[in-house]
């Protein structure tokens, strides 16, 4: 058994960059365990030069986050997008780089559902040439007669969060409501008063106001243009506080311009900000066109709530725990997320275990190992196990790597393991565990592998069932969760039951008389304290034929203790009348 020493001199606090504008509500609960730079108006050449010192970047839809950009990004854990949209970030860059790209998918949805309604209530109103026309000096009220929105049908394209609240308060306005969104909730759309149409020209041909609310993809780009336009009644209005994008500029403009739609209430872009001459320049210049500079989220109640959405993501991440809302990694829900969350500590803890216990001094060759990963009881059931399949290959890096480890997480944990050579098997046990006194358990359980520990230990010959037998009996860690607490129950083929952190020592030994005492005054004289101890047993279950062979007073002794042991203390505790074998694991 070999001691591996972990360096775990205290680091930097992790550093976090902020190039836009973002609540400080948000930023105040990071600035307690962060250093927060807020540096707006960064070039893009100055953002990559200044990237690779922090931990954590914080935008807006401003920041181009480019591949460029994210590469750069050395020490880079997080990237998170105070608001819904992430179509300035490089997903597949980050993804391929194991940077987390979180985002605030809830906390701006009002926002911009009442910037719609504000922008439909403008064009119906022409709310916004009349302030310019009262600004000039002029007062031409017949030329701003407006409509009335009540009974008008509101059609809208894209019915899922902010679709939905605009049609909850368009219902209140006393206005018609239709949609197409063929992915749409049926029973939602009913309760919120909206008559889904399966194909989406009907709506043109309807529409008194037409809004537009999905998201910016491949197949909603450019999906209103001229053909669209022109089914339009000449009366009618349109709304995009979605995507730029999403209406045609140029096509829009023209409708405009001969008639064939009456006005336009414009929150987003194309380009952002326009560029003079451009097709959203021109759009916003036309006297029927109510714009506003991407303000949809922009109310103090939204920002609040995103920035702390995302601050508290970040925190999280940077502290080792999931993100509630990952844009590249699967959902994990809510409900699932407090089932989970123990237990990603607890796997990290046995990767990490693992190592510094059962590993050689060749550590990475010796990582080339299959392992059988077993959930039981209540675990067996969660949807998904990625974030605990990931807190494992990081808890197994760890101790034998650095920079590489800490940027392990749900996004890139397969590929690593797979470039590691670990390959991980993971199954299910239905079996109840009602005798235990807690709801689930794991199991970790190394497979001999042809590729690894005995080749590298030059062993020529196959090994023999009994070896494979007495391997995978060796390397098991069993652990499981009370009141949020990880414990281990067995180590190797002990049973046991200890929590696993700070530094422990874990001694192999023959139960007898002193044992413990040569231990504790050894450590005592190199001035460590044993903040706890236990003595695990042989687990009868697990390895019959030890305690046959009559060495059932084998143990372990298991000690929490209050600072590093080093090599040569460890040593000292080795020998006749010492322990049998010592290592030093630090979790
Ligand atoms: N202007 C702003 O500041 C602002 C603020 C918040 C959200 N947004 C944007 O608003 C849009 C909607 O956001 P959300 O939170 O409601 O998203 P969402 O994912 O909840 O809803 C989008 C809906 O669009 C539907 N959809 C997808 N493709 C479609 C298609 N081809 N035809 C019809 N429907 C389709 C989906 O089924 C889904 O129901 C996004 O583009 C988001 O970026 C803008
Ligand atoms: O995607 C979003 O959340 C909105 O478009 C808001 O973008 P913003 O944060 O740049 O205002």
């Amino acid at each position: 058994m070999a001691s591996v020493v972990v360096d775990h001199a205290a680091t930097a606090r992790p550093k976090v960059l902020i190039p836009e504008k973002v609540s400080p509500d948000g930023l105040r609960i990071l600035e307690a365990s962060l250093d927060v730079h807020e540096r707006k108006g960064l070039t893009p050449e100055e953002l990559i030069q200044v990237i690779g010192d922090y931990d954590a970047l914080i935008v807006r839809s401003e920041t181009k986050v480019t591949a460029e950009v994210l590469e750069a990004g050395k020490k880079l854990r997080v990237v998170a997008r105070a608001g819904v949209g992430v179509d300035n970030v490089d997903l597949n860059a980050a993804t391929k780089l194991g940077i987390i790209v979180v985002n605030s998918p809830q906390g701006n949805i009002n926002a911009a559902a009442e910037h719609t309604i504000a922008l439909l209530m403008a064009t119906a109103r022409n709310i916004g040439a009349a302030t310019l026309s009262i600004k000039n000096s002029k007062w031409e009220r017949s030329k701003f007669v407006g409509v009335e929105v009540k009974g008008k049908t509101l059609a809208i394209i894209g019915l899922g969060k902010v679709g939905l609240t605009v049609a909850r308060a368009a219902s209140g306005l006393g206005m018609e409501l239709i949609a197409y969104d063929p992915y749409a909730n049926p029973s939602l759309a009913a309760a919120a008063n909206v008559e889904l149409f399966p194909t989406i020209d009907e709506l043109f041909i309807q529409a008194d106001f037409l809004t537009i609310h999905t998201p910016m993809i491949a197949s909603t780009k450019g999906l209103i243009g001229t053909p669209e336009l022109s089914k339009m009644k000449p009366t009618a209005r349109i709304l995009n506080v979605a995507r730029g994008g999403i209406i045609d500029e140029t096509a829009l403009l023209a409708a405009l311009e001969n008639g064939s739609i009456a006005g336009a209430g414009i929150d987003v872009f194309t380009s952002e900000p326009p560029q003079a001459g451009d097709s959203a320049s021109k759009l916003i210049a036309h006297p029927n066109v109510v714009a506003t500079p991407h303000l949809g989220a922009s109310t103090i109640e939204a920002q609040e709530n995103v920035s702390l959405d995302v601050c508290n993501q970040v925190l999280s991440i940077l502290s080792g725990q999931l993100p509630r809302s990952a844009v590249n990694a699967p959902i994990i829900l809510p409900e699932e997320y407090r089932t989970l969350q123990p237990f990603v500590i607890l796997l990290e803890k046995m990767g990490s275990l693992f190592t510094q216990h059962f590993s050689s001094s060749n550590n990475a060759q010796q990582l080339r190992t299959t392992f059988d990963l077993t959930y039981e009881g209540s675990l067996a059931t969660c949807n998904t196990t990625k974030p605990l399949f990931a807190a494992l290959v990081k808890g197994l890096l760890q101790p034998i790597t650095s920079a590489e480890t800490t940027n392990i997480n749900i996004v890139n944990a397969e590929i690593v393991a797979k470039e590691r050579g670990i390959l991980i098997n993971e199954s299910r046990s239905r079996e109840s565990l009602d005798q235990e006194g807690y709801a689930a358990s794991v199991t970790l359980r190394a497979r001999l592998d042809p590729r690894s520990p005995s080749a590298s230990r030059g062993l020529t010959a196959a090994p023999t069932k009994s070896e494979r037998v007495k391997r995978v009996a060796d390397q098991i860690i069993t652990g499981f969760v009370s009141n949020n607490t990880p414990y281990i129950s067995r180590l190797g083929r002990y049973s046991t039951s200890f929590i696993p952190t700070g530094t422990m020592l874990i001694c192999k030994n023959y139960d007898e008389p002193g044992k413990i005492g040569v231990v504790g005054g050894r450590l005592g004289k190199a001035g460590v304290n044993i903040r706890s101890m236990s003595v695990a047993p042989i687990d009868s279950h697990a390895d019959g034929d030890a305690v046959q062979n009559g060495k059932e007073n084998e143990a372990l002794m298991i000690l929490s203790v209050d600072r590093a042991v080093d090599e040569d203390v460890r040593k000292s505790l080795l020998g006749d009348d010492g322990v049998v074998e010592a290592s030093v694991v630090v979790l």
